[in-house]
């Protein structure tokens, strides 16, 4: 695996290459980041995988300073998980002059649930991964993007943004690789105790439990789903938890289902912090 930081050197490593598949991360690399490198690998004709931790998503009070850098480690994973290249720009690499310039997400996707928690957060991201596909993508005829449906949110808005820029990219959601528990893997898992470990699976559980209620509320669900929604959290949080959100809506644009949704077109979705920790975590009903 060939290792490089710079734009020039990316853009030299990659000058043979007519449609990478490449998959954007903050390096602290698990089994869900290396899934999405398999899954990448027969897509294109050059794996790329990128790690750079990126200020620009992160609030003043969030975690940027702490996030888990484990750099050498992670290139061990890539090479053996098949990985042709990985670009690990320095924050000078990518920003050498503040970033004034941004993609601003429509705030109809990107101002809900995770975007009202973490204000700016979709922006953040969109304008590193519009920053990261030019670096990669640029002068190619085509290209993939491998997400995961972890960040359930944070793919629309990436699918959305290649939509409306028209960039010849494919974007590929792969589905949320879990522990053997049923913990969805997170880079953030590592700040857990081991006592909060164990924890962490009720989120996955209170998802489960709110979409079985919502399936049996699906004749009235509108009207029922708040009260649903607020036992969900009230259960969390007698455990311990801090939720900011857990909570029903459609797979098609994330506001809240209206009578005639169908219980095939609804995603169950959940943030909340158990200790220092903010954990969020999905299920498609
Ligand atoms: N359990 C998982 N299954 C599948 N994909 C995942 C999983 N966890 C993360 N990803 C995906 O990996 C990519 C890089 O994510 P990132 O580096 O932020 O890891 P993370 O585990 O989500 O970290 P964090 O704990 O900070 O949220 C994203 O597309 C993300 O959705
Ligand atoms: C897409 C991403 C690499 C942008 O920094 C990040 O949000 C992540 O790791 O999910
Ligand atoms: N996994 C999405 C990146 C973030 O939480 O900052």
């Amino acid at each position: 695996m060939h290792i490089v930081h710079t734009l020039p050197e990316l853009r030299h490593a990659l000058r043979h290459a007519q449609r990478p598949a490449f998959v954007p991360t903050m390096g602290n690399l698990h089994a869900g980041h290396l899934a999405l490198v398999e899954q990448a690998r027969p897509l294109g004709d050059a794996t790329v995988a990128s790690i750079f931790v990126n200020r620009l998503q992160f609030l003043p009070h969030e975690d940027f300073d702490s996030y888990p850098r484990t750099f050498e480690a992670d290139c061990a994973k890539l090479r053996e998980a098949g990985c042709d290249l990985l670009f690990a720009p320095r924050e000078r690499d990518l920003y050498p002059e503040p970033q004034t310039f941004k993609v601003l997400p429509d705030p109809a996707l990107a101002d809900l649930l995770e975007g009202e928690f973490r204000p700016g957060f979709f922006t953040g991201v969109a304008t590193v991964v519009m920053k990261l596909f030019m670096a990669v993508f640029a002068g190619k005829p085509h290209g993939f993007g491998v997400f995961g449906k972890k960040d359930y949110q944070q793919l629309m808005v990436i699918r959305r943004m290649v939509q409306q820029f028209a960039l010849p990219i494919e974007i590929v959601g792969h589905g949320t690789e879990r522990s053997a528990d049923g913990l969805a893997l997170s880079s953030r898992n590592s700040y857990l105790s081991e006592a909060e470990r164990a924890e962490a699976l009720q989120l996955s559980l209170a998802l489960r439990a709110l979409s079985r209620d919502a399936l049996a509320a699906a004749h009235a669900l509108p009207a029922q789903l708040p009260a649903l929604e607020a036992a969900a959290m009230q259960a969390l949080a007698a455990r311990g938890w801090l939720p900011d959100y857990l909570t029903v809506r459609r797979r098609a644009d994330l506001l809240p289902p209206q009578a005639g949704d169908g219980s095939g077109d609804l995603v169950a979705l959940g943030a909340a912090r158990l200790g220092g920790t903010r954990l969020i975590d999905n299920l498609e009903i």
